[in-house]
Protein backbone atom coordinates (compact mmCIF):
# COMPACT_ATOMS: atom_id res chain seq x y z
CA UNK A 1 0.00 0.00 0.00
CA UNK A 2 2.77 2.73 0.77
CA UNK A 3 3.91 2.38 -2.84
CA UNK A 4 0.34 4.03 -4.20
CA UNK A 5 1.59 6.64 -2.19
CA UNK A 6 2.77 10.48 -3.42
CA UNK A 7 4.44 13.89 -2.39
CA UNK A 8 2.05 15.55 -4.74
CA UNK A 9 -1.35 13.08 -3.64
CA UNK A 10 -3.23 16.41 -3.06
CA UNK A 11 -1.41 19.11 -5.58
CA UNK A 12 -5.05 19.14 -7.41
CA UNK A 13 -8.10 18.17 -5.25
CA UNK A 14 -7.02 20.54 -2.28
CA UNK A 15 -3.89 22.56 -3.19
CA UNK A 16 -3.95 24.32 0.08
CA UNK A 17 -3.36 21.33 2.11
CA UNK A 18 -0.08 22.19 2.96
CA UNK A 19 -0.22 25.53 4.04
CA UNK A 20 -3.24 25.42 6.01
CA UNK A 21 -1.85 22.66 7.90
CA UNK A 22 1.12 24.88 8.55
CA UNK A 23 -0.54 27.91 9.28
CA UNK A 24 -2.66 25.15 11.74
CA UNK A 25 0.19 24.32 13.20
CA UNK A 26 2.23 27.34 13.80
CA UNK A 27 -0.61 29.16 15.80
CA UNK A 28 -1.00 26.42 17.88
CA UNK A 29 2.76 25.65 18.89
CA UNK A 30 3.05 29.11 19.78
CA UNK A 31 0.16 29.30 21.86
CA UNK A 32 1.43 25.96 23.22
CA UNK A 33 4.69 24.76 23.04
CA UNK A 34 3.70 21.45 24.29
CA UNK A 35 2.31 20.83 21.16
CA UNK A 36 4.83 19.36 19.10
CA UNK A 37 5.88 16.51 21.48
CA UNK A 38 2.51 16.05 22.05
CA UNK A 39 1.65 15.52 18.31
CA UNK A 40 4.86 13.16 18.11
CA UNK A 41 4.12 10.64 20.91
CA UNK A 42 0.34 11.05 19.57
CA UNK A 43 1.60 9.46 15.79
CA UNK A 44 4.04 6.86 17.54
CA UNK A 45 0.77 5.48 19.27
CA UNK A 46 -0.75 5.59 15.91
CA UNK A 47 1.73 3.73 13.46
CA UNK A 48 3.41 1.95 15.66
CA UNK A 49 0.74 -0.83 16.89
CA UNK A 50 -1.54 -0.96 14.07
CA UNK A 51 -0.02 1.31 11.29
CA UNK A 52 -0.75 5.38 10.07
CA UNK A 53 -4.05 4.80 10.28
CA UNK A 54 -5.68 7.55 12.39
CA UNK A 55 -7.25 4.86 14.72
CA UNK A 56 -5.78 6.52 18.02
CA UNK A 57 -7.98 9.68 17.32
CA UNK A 58 -11.06 8.11 16.96
CA UNK A 59 -12.93 8.57 20.45
CA UNK A 60 -15.12 5.84 22.13
CA UNK A 61 -19.00 5.32 21.99
CA UNK A 62 -21.70 3.91 23.74
CA UNK A 63 -20.69 0.64 22.37
CA UNK A 64 -16.95 0.51 21.73
CA UNK A 65 -13.91 1.71 23.88
CA UNK A 66 -11.73 3.08 21.68
CA UNK A 67 -8.07 2.51 21.04
CA UNK A 68 -7.36 6.12 22.36
CA UNK A 69 -8.88 4.96 25.52
CA UNK A 70 -6.46 1.74 26.34
CA UNK A 71 -4.34 2.46 29.30
CA UNK A 72 -0.83 3.11 27.86
CA UNK A 73 -2.77 5.65 25.58
CA UNK A 74 -4.61 7.61 28.30
CA UNK A 75 -1.59 9.66 29.23
CA UNK A 76 -1.58 10.89 25.35
CA UNK A 77 -1.84 14.77 25.70
CA UNK A 78 -4.94 16.21 24.45
CA UNK A 79 -3.04 19.03 22.45
CA UNK A 80 -1.82 16.49 19.80
CA UNK A 81 -5.30 15.62 19.27
CA UNK A 82 -6.60 19.12 19.39
CA UNK A 83 -3.73 20.55 16.15
CA UNK A 84 -5.29 17.74 14.21
CA UNK A 85 -8.85 18.86 14.51
CA UNK A 86 -8.13 22.27 14.03
CA UNK A 87 -6.55 21.47 10.85
CA UNK A 88 -9.03 19.13 10.09
CA UNK A 89 -11.64 21.60 10.24
CA UNK A 90 -10.03 24.52 8.26
CA UNK A 91 -8.94 21.84 5.07
CA UNK A 92 -13.21 20.57 5.19
CA UNK A 93 -13.97 24.56 4.62
CA UNK A 94 -11.30 24.52 1.91
CA UNK A 95 -11.99 21.19 0.28
CA UNK A 96 -14.35 19.04 1.86
CA UNK A 97 -14.09 15.38 2.37
CA UNK A 98 -10.60 14.99 0.38
CA UNK A 99 -7.92 14.75 3.10
CA UNK A 100 -7.59 12.14 5.61
CA UNK A 101 -7.01 12.56 9.09
CA UNK A 102 -3.50 10.18 8.84
CA UNK A 103 -2.62 12.32 6.20
CA UNK A 104 -3.14 15.78 8.43
CA UNK A 105 -1.16 13.77 11.47
CA UNK A 106 1.92 12.94 9.16
CA UNK A 107 2.07 16.35 7.86
CA UNK A 108 1.72 18.32 11.12
CA UNK A 109 3.90 16.09 13.20
CA UNK A 110 6.84 17.17 10.33
CA UNK A 111 5.92 20.45 10.11
CA UNK A 112 5.98 20.80 14.57
CA UNK A 113 8.98 18.94 14.18
CA UNK A 114 10.54 21.31 11.98
CA UNK A 115 9.47 24.47 14.79
CA UNK A 116 11.44 23.18 17.09
CA UNK A 117 14.61 22.48 15.64
CA UNK A 118 14.20 19.06 14.19
CA UNK A 119 14.76 18.13 10.46
CA UNK A 120 12.76 18.66 7.45
CA UNK A 121 11.54 15.17 5.25
CA UNK A 122 9.40 14.77 2.39
CA UNK A 123 6.00 13.06 3.29
CA UNK A 124 4.12 10.95 1.03
CA UNK A 125 0.57 11.23 0.47
CA UNK A 126 -2.87 9.42 0.61
CA UNK A 127 -3.43 7.34 3.51
CA UNK A 128 -6.76 6.73 4.50
CA UNK A 129 -8.44 6.17 7.61
CA UNK A 130 -9.13 3.00 9.88
CA UNK A 131 -12.99 1.91 9.69
CA UNK A 132 -11.88 0.32 13.23
CA UNK A 133 -10.67 1.30 16.78
CA UNK A 134 -10.79 -0.80 19.38
CA UNK A 135 -8.40 -1.01 22.68
CA UNK A 136 -9.48 -4.77 23.00
CA UNK A 137 -7.37 -5.68 19.79
CA UNK A 138 -4.38 -3.12 20.83
CA UNK A 139 -2.90 -6.58 21.94
CA UNK A 140 -0.65 -6.43 25.41
CA UNK A 141 2.96 -5.36 24.32
CA UNK A 142 2.19 -3.54 20.90
CA UNK A 143 3.61 -0.35 22.28
CA UNK A 144 7.06 -0.79 24.23
CA UNK A 145 7.54 0.30 28.08
CA UNK A 146 10.23 2.02 29.71
CA UNK A 147 10.22 -1.10 31.78
CA UNK A 148 10.94 -3.63 29.14
CA UNK A 149 14.60 -5.02 28.76
CA UNK A 150 16.45 -3.88 25.73
CA UNK A 151 16.07 -7.43 24.09
CA UNK A 152 12.20 -7.02 23.95
CA UNK A 153 12.46 -3.30 22.56
CA UNK A 154 14.51 -4.49 20.26
CA UNK A 155 12.32 -7.26 18.69
CA UNK A 156 9.39 -5.12 19.11
CA UNK A 157 10.88 -2.87 16.60
CA UNK A 158 12.26 -5.29 14.42
CA UNK A 159 8.98 -7.10 13.86
CA UNK A 160 8.27 -3.83 12.38
CA UNK A 161 11.17 -3.97 10.03
CA UNK A 162 12.68 -0.87 12.09
CA UNK A 163 16.96 -1.80 13.10
CA UNK A 164 18.24 -1.46 15.82
CA UNK A 165 20.10 1.66 14.66
CA UNK A 166 16.38 3.51 13.26
CA UNK A 167 15.17 2.23 17.25
CA UNK A 168 17.96 4.13 18.36
CA UNK A 169 17.19 7.29 16.24
CA UNK A 170 13.52 7.10 16.64
CA UNK A 171 14.27 7.28 20.48
CA UNK A 172 15.73 10.50 19.94
CA UNK A 173 12.58 11.88 19.94
CA UNK A 174 12.75 12.09 23.77
CA UNK A 175 15.06 14.87 23.24
CA UNK A 176 11.71 16.87 23.25
CA UNK A 177 8.51 16.59 25.92
CA UNK A 178 8.15 14.88 28.90
CA UNK A 179 7.31 11.92 31.33
CA UNK A 180 5.01 11.33 34.29
CA UNK A 181 6.57 10.11 37.82
CA UNK A 182 4.94 6.99 37.86
CA UNK A 183 7.10 6.20 34.37
CA UNK A 184 10.03 6.24 36.06
CA UNK A 185 10.05 7.28 40.05
CA UNK A 186 10.44 3.50 40.85
CA UNK A 187 13.72 3.11 38.90
CA UNK A 188 15.50 6.56 40.21
CA UNK A 189 15.40 5.13 43.74
CA UNK A 190 17.59 2.10 43.32
CA UNK A 191 19.69 4.93 41.20
CA UNK A 192 21.27 2.56 38.84
CA UNK A 193 22.79 4.71 36.15
CA UNK A 194 21.36 7.87 37.20
CA UNK A 195 23.86 10.69 38.34
CA UNK A 196 23.26 10.92 42.26
CA UNK A 197 22.28 14.63 42.05
CA UNK A 198 19.92 14.50 38.87
CA UNK A 199 18.65 10.90 40.70
CA UNK A 200 18.42 13.72 44.00
CA UNK A 201 16.30 16.39 41.83
CA UNK A 202 13.89 13.60 40.57
CA UNK A 203 13.00 12.57 43.79
CA UNK A 204 12.52 15.98 44.88
CA UNK A 205 10.53 16.79 41.85
CA UNK A 206 8.20 13.55 42.50
CA UNK A 207 7.75 13.27 46.33
CA UNK A 208 3.97 14.34 46.12
CA UNK A 209 2.99 12.45 42.61
CA UNK A 210 0.82 10.17 44.37
CA UNK A 211 -1.43 12.65 45.34
CA UNK A 212 -0.65 14.87 42.15
CA UNK A 213 -0.36 12.10 39.27
CA UNK A 214 -0.12 14.86 37.33
CA UNK A 215 3.32 15.85 38.04
CA UNK A 216 5.80 15.33 35.66
CA UNK A 217 9.61 16.25 34.15
CA UNK A 218 11.46 17.18 31.06
CA UNK A 219 12.46 13.60 29.27
CA UNK A 220 15.78 16.18 28.05
CA UNK A 221 17.03 17.95 31.09
CA UNK A 222 19.48 19.92 29.30
CA UNK A 223 17.06 21.48 26.50
CA UNK A 224 13.79 20.09 26.64
CA UNK A 225 11.82 22.05 24.46
CA UNK A 226 14.45 22.07 20.86
CA UNK A 227 14.54 19.23 18.90
CA UNK A 228 18.52 18.67 19.08
CA UNK A 229 20.53 15.33 20.15
CA UNK A 230 21.03 16.46 23.56
CA UNK A 231 19.38 13.66 24.57
CA UNK A 232 22.10 11.33 23.38
CA UNK A 233 24.90 13.95 25.07
CA UNK A 234 22.65 13.53 28.44
CA UNK A 235 22.50 8.96 28.32
CA UNK A 236 26.06 8.95 29.38
CA UNK A 237 26.34 10.88 31.70
CA UNK A 238 23.52 9.76 33.98
CA UNK A 239 20.70 12.30 32.93
CA UNK A 240 18.40 10.15 31.17
CA UNK A 241 15.05 9.83 32.32
CA UNK A 242 13.14 6.26 31.81
CA UNK A 243 15.17 3.00 32.38
CA UNK A 244 14.76 2.37 28.81
CA UNK A 245 16.94 5.69 27.72
CA UNK A 246 19.15 4.56 30.40
CA UNK A 247 19.39 0.73 28.75
CA UNK A 248 20.17 2.19 25.16
CA UNK A 249 23.30 3.13 26.52
CA UNK A 250 24.45 -0.16 28.84
CA UNK A 251 23.40 -2.79 25.71
CA UNK A 252 26.52 -3.38 23.42
CA UNK A 253 23.86 -3.33 20.75
CA UNK A 254 22.90 0.17 21.15
CA UNK A 255 25.53 1.85 22.91
CA UNK A 256 27.50 2.59 19.92
CA UNK A 257 24.44 4.44 18.12
CA UNK A 258 24.03 6.82 21.18
CA UNK A 259 27.56 7.53 21.16
CA UNK A 260 27.20 8.22 17.55
CA UNK A 261 24.67 10.03 17.83
CA UNK A 262 26.04 12.39 20.92
CA UNK A 263 28.69 13.50 18.86
CA UNK A 264 27.37 13.87 15.72
CA UNK A 265 24.12 15.86 15.60
CA UNK A 266 23.92 15.99 11.47
CA UNK A 267 23.88 11.99 11.51
CA UNK A 268 21.03 11.75 14.13
CA UNK A 269 18.93 14.31 12.10
CA UNK A 270 19.75 12.24 9.20
CA UNK A 271 19.16 8.68 10.54
CA UNK A 272 15.97 10.32 12.55
CA UNK A 273 14.53 11.80 9.78
CA UNK A 274 14.84 8.61 7.22
CA UNK A 275 13.41 6.61 10.40
CA UNK A 276 10.71 8.84 10.37
CA UNK A 277 9.95 8.70 7.12
CA UNK A 278 9.82 4.50 7.12
CA UNK A 279 7.76 4.93 10.70
CA UNK A 280 5.06 7.49 8.79
CA UNK A 281 4.42 4.92 5.87
CA UNK A 282 4.21 1.75 8.14
CA UNK A 283 1.15 -0.30 7.56
CA UNK A 284 -0.80 2.49 6.12
CA UNK A 285 -4.31 1.50 4.43
CA UNK A 286 -4.76 2.93 0.75
CA UNK A 287 -7.86 2.69 -1.82
CA UNK A 288 -11.31 0.93 -0.54
CA UNK A 289 -9.15 -0.69 2.54
CA UNK A 290 -9.96 2.84 4.51
CA UNK A 291 -11.95 6.11 4.12
CA UNK A 292 -11.78 9.84 4.45
CA UNK A 293 -12.85 10.59 7.34
CA UNK A 294 -15.29 13.72 7.99
CA UNK A 295 -14.28 13.79 11.42
CA UNK A 296 -11.23 12.80 12.85
CA UNK A 297 -12.48 11.36 16.37
CA UNK A 298 -15.18 9.41 14.35
CA UNK A 299 -15.85 6.75 11.66
CA UNK A 300 -17.86 7.54 9.39
C1 LIG B 1 11.91 3.01 22.54
C2 LIG B 1 10.85 2.80 23.24
C3 LIG B 1 10.03 3.89 23.88
C4 LIG B 1 9.55 3.88 25.14
C5 LIG B 1 9.73 2.77 26.17
C6 LIG B 1 8.84 5.13 25.35
C7 LIG B 1 8.18 5.49 26.51
C8 LIG B 1 7.69 6.75 26.79
C9 LIG B 1 7.08 7.14 28.04
C10 LIG B 1 6.82 6.23 29.22
C11 LIG B 1 6.79 8.46 27.95
C12 LIG B 1 6.14 9.34 29.02
C13 LIG B 1 4.65 9.44 28.80
C14 LIG B 1 3.95 10.21 29.89
O1 LIG B 1 4.30 10.07 31.05
O2 LIG B 1 3.02 10.97 29.57
C15 LIG B 1 7.20 8.91 26.65
C16 LIG B 1 7.09 10.20 26.18
C17 LIG B 1 7.33 10.56 24.87
N1 LIG B 1 7.68 9.71 23.84
FE1 LIG B 1 8.34 7.83 24.04
N2 LIG B 1 8.91 5.87 24.20
C18 LIG B 1 9.60 5.14 23.26
C19 LIG B 1 9.84 5.53 21.97
C20 LIG B 1 9.34 6.69 21.38
C21 LIG B 1 9.35 6.98 19.98
C22 LIG B 1 9.86 6.03 18.89
C23 LIG B 1 8.79 8.21 19.83
C24 LIG B 1 8.53 9.00 18.55
C25 LIG B 1 9.11 8.79 17.39
C26 LIG B 1 8.49 8.71 21.15
C27 LIG B 1 8.01 9.97 21.44
C28 LIG B 1 7.77 10.44 22.70
C29 LIG B 1 7.51 11.86 22.99
C30 LIG B 1 7.57 13.01 22.01
C31 LIG B 1 7.23 11.92 24.36
C32 LIG B 1 6.86 13.19 25.16
C33 LIG B 1 5.36 13.38 25.09
C34 LIG B 1 4.88 14.70 25.66
O3 LIG B 1 5.67 15.53 26.10
O4 LIG B 1 3.66 14.94 25.63
N3 LIG B 1 8.80 7.75 22.06
N4 LIG B 1 7.74 7.83 25.95
CA1 LIG C 1 -3.12 3.19 13.97
CA1 LIG D 1 16.47 18.63 23.45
Amino acid sequence: AESQLTTDFYSKSCPRFLDIVRDTITNKQITTPTTAAAALRLFFHDCFPNGCDASVLVSSTAFTTAERDSSINLSLPGDGFDVVIRAKTALELACPNTVSCSDVLAVAVRDLLVTVGGPYYEISLGRRDSRVSKSSLLLAGSLPLPSSPISKLVEQFASRGFSVREMVALSGAHTIGFSHCKEFTARVNDTAGYNPRFADALRKACSNYRNDPTISVFNDVMTPNKFDNMYFQNIPKGLGLLESDHGLYSDPRTRPFVELYARDQARFFRDFAGAMQKLSVYGVLTGPRGEIRRRCDAIN
